[in-house]
């Protein structure tokens, strides 16, 4: 049998279909429906409300950008602070940096960090660092009661801006997390493919060029698993110190050794960090007045 996933109104006229081994696991949590199952070729992966979050064969494309694309850009972050991620992927990620002191994670949903720890132990290993600190809740309220000026990196690990993830999207939430962040403070927010719906990169880039008086740019990957094949992300600076996302400033080797994360990087390298911020042609002159 396979799963396919169509008529989604994010992605119309399209459809996704993975070989179905075995449904692992089916459950509802108050904020949406979870299903796990094992694919032919992909491992195994998750679905919230019908859509790909990850899988164990590609996650690594997702989860090594969406961390090392901020945390490469400024030098030795201390204080990061992790919106949505609980399958912890970013977690694993994020403790590849020795310079990070503290990880706050905010993640709605207890019933997603529990099937990751029964299911994806290769990304729910990130909850055993000892720098996590975890915060199940409403994001929105955790960076309202937000001290001013405390991380130097947040990164939004989100499913998509539909149903519990919409106000993530959204002014305010953008303007408390600026406020959060130190100086020269860096955001990594999920941001749309490019061959979807742009109009909804086009709004993040307005309201992020707004709040960020740093520099803002898009970058993207490939992720085989996702509509489309590739996701965006939106990198943001605030203003106080120059920070430069084209140009990675930690090298490589201090992230490259650290095997407390479990796994060597698979996907993101210093050149792989230049290239994502590389646009084709039709996104430059889509993105360029906003
Ligand atoms: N830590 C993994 C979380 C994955 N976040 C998102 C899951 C949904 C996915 N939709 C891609 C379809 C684009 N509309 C984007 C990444």
């Amino acid at each position: 049998s396979k799963v396919q996933y169509y008529n989604n109104p994010m992605w119309p006229g399209e459809a996704h279909s993975l070989k179905v081994e075995k449904i692992l696991y089916q459950g509802k949590s108050p904020y949406q429906e979870i299903l796990v199952f094992e694919s032919s070729t992909y491992g195994n992966v998750l679905v919230l409300d019908g859509i790909v979050q990850l899988t164990d064969k590609d996650e690594c494309a997702y989860q090594e950008m969406v961390t090392h694309l901020p945390l490469c850009s400024i030098p030795s972050p201390k204080n990061v602070l992790v919106v949505g991620g609980g399958d912890g992927g970013v977690l694993r990620e994020i403790a590849r940096h020795d310079s990070v002191e503290t990880i706050d994670i905010c993640e709605i949903d207890q019933l997603v960090i529990d099937v990751s720890k029964e299911f994806f132990p290769n990304l729910s290993v990130g909850f055993k660092d000892p720098r996590v600190r975890l915060h199940v809740g409403d994001a929105v309220d955790f960076l309202r009661n937000s001290p001013e000026g405390k991380y130097d990196a947040i990164i939004v690990d989100s499913s998509d801006p539909i149903g519990p993830a919409q106000a993530l999207v959204e002014k305010p939430f953008i303007q408390t997390i600026a406020r959060a962040l130190k100086p020269g403070g860096v955001l990594c927010n999920l941001a749309e493919s490019m061959w979807l719906h742009t109009h909804l990169i086009q709004d993040m880039l307005s309201i992020c060029h707004q709040t960020f008086k740093g520099s803002v740019h898009y970058a993207w990957t490939s992720v085989p698993t996702y509509p489309s094949g590739v996701i965006g992300f939106l990198l943001c600076a605030k203003e106080g110190r120059p920070v430069n996302f084209l140009t990675p400033v930690n090298p490589i080797e201090k992230i490259q050794g650290a095997t407390k994360a479990g796994k060597e990087l698979r996907f993101y390298n210093s050149e792989i960090h230049r290239a994502a911020f590389v646009l084709p042609t039709f996104v430059r002159r889509e993105l360029e007045s906003y």
